[in-house]
């Protein structure tokens, strides 16, 4: 028999992270050896004999521990926003140096999400203007959305290739902010409302019609999945995998 990943999750008292726990001692191929909150010392993870670590933290921290992940060779599965590029660029450089190591970063796990974002990406050369809305709980640090920021790049990279301009936009006075977020040339609008977990349409629109691709997270429930997902896969991927995506068939 096959033994169990040996799975540290970092983040655990928070909203993620505590689902994150409950998933992993869930799993009969998994044992979650040590859940760590802020403040808790790092070296934990590798006296507890972690092979696989979690960070679900905050943007301020993720590097971090996934820093310290790689450097004891420890494979990671990634759910905090805030990994831009310039970050990627530095760990996907360190990881280099640890060839056998892989590392996942999920700006969503949910596998509707993916979806969705895929959809949005291969419907995307074909229609004039796009826009997305994200919309989370109020108690979010991060905006827009790594999501967001996700789609509108591969929303973004699929027009280039298919030589389409960005959409037309005759704005000429306005608000700060009233016009979003401009990622890519892709406007992104962020609300935060009490009551919302994780929700994204992006707009698509034509002369005549519009496309509306929306996903909705209710619970945090719909994140496990991939979480489990990218824990079951991550060793067999080495180097930096960017978006759930990276693991899936979507194309088949
Ligand atoms: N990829 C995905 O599918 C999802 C990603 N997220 C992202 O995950 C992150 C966490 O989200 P939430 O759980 O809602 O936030 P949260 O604020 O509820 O939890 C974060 C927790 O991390 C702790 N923490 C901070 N620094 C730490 C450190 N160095 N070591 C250990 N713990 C530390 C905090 O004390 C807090 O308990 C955010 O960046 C969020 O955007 C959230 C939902 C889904
Ligand atoms: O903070 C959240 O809640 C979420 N964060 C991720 C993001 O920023 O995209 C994933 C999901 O949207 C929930």
């Amino acid at each position: 028999m096959t033994p169990p990943l040996k799975v540290a999750v970092l983040g655990a008292r928070g909203r993620m992270g505590a689902e994150a726990v409950k998933a992993v001692t869930a799993a009969e191929d998994m044992e979650l050896v040590a859940a760590l909150g802020r403040g808790e010392a790092l070296e934990r993870v590798l006296e507890a004999g972690a092979t696989h670590l979690v960070d679900l933290t905050v943007p301020a921290s993720t590097e971090a521990n996934v820093r310290f992940a790689v450097e004891h060779g420890l494979h990671a599965v990634v759910g905090t926003t805030g990994w831009d590029e310039d970050r990627r660029a530095a760990l996907a450089a360190l990881l280099a140096g640890h060839p056998d190591t892989g590392v996942l970063i999920a700006p969503n796990f949910a596998l509707g999400s993916v979806l969705a974002s895929a959809f949005a990406a291969r419907a995307a050369r074909y229609f004039e203007s796009v826009e997305i809305i994200e919309l989370h709980h109020p108690d979010k640090v991060d905006a827009p959305s790594g999501t967001a920021v996700r789609t509108a790049q591969l929303v973004s990279a699929a027009r280039a290739a298919a030589g389409v301009p960005a959409g037309p936009d005759a704005t000429e006075h306005a608000l700060d902010g009233a016009r979003g977020a401009d990622v890519g040339g892709v406007r992104v609008h962020s609300v935060r409302l009490r009551g919302l977990v994780a929700h994204q349409e992006v707009l698509l629109g034509g002369p005549g019609e519009q496309l509306t691709i929306r996903h909705d997270s209710y619970d945090r429930a719909s994140f496990m999945p991939g979480v489990l997902l990218g824990l079951r896969s991550v060793a067999a991927h080495p180097g930096l995998t960017y978006g759930l995506d990276g693991y899936l068939e979507l194309n088949a």
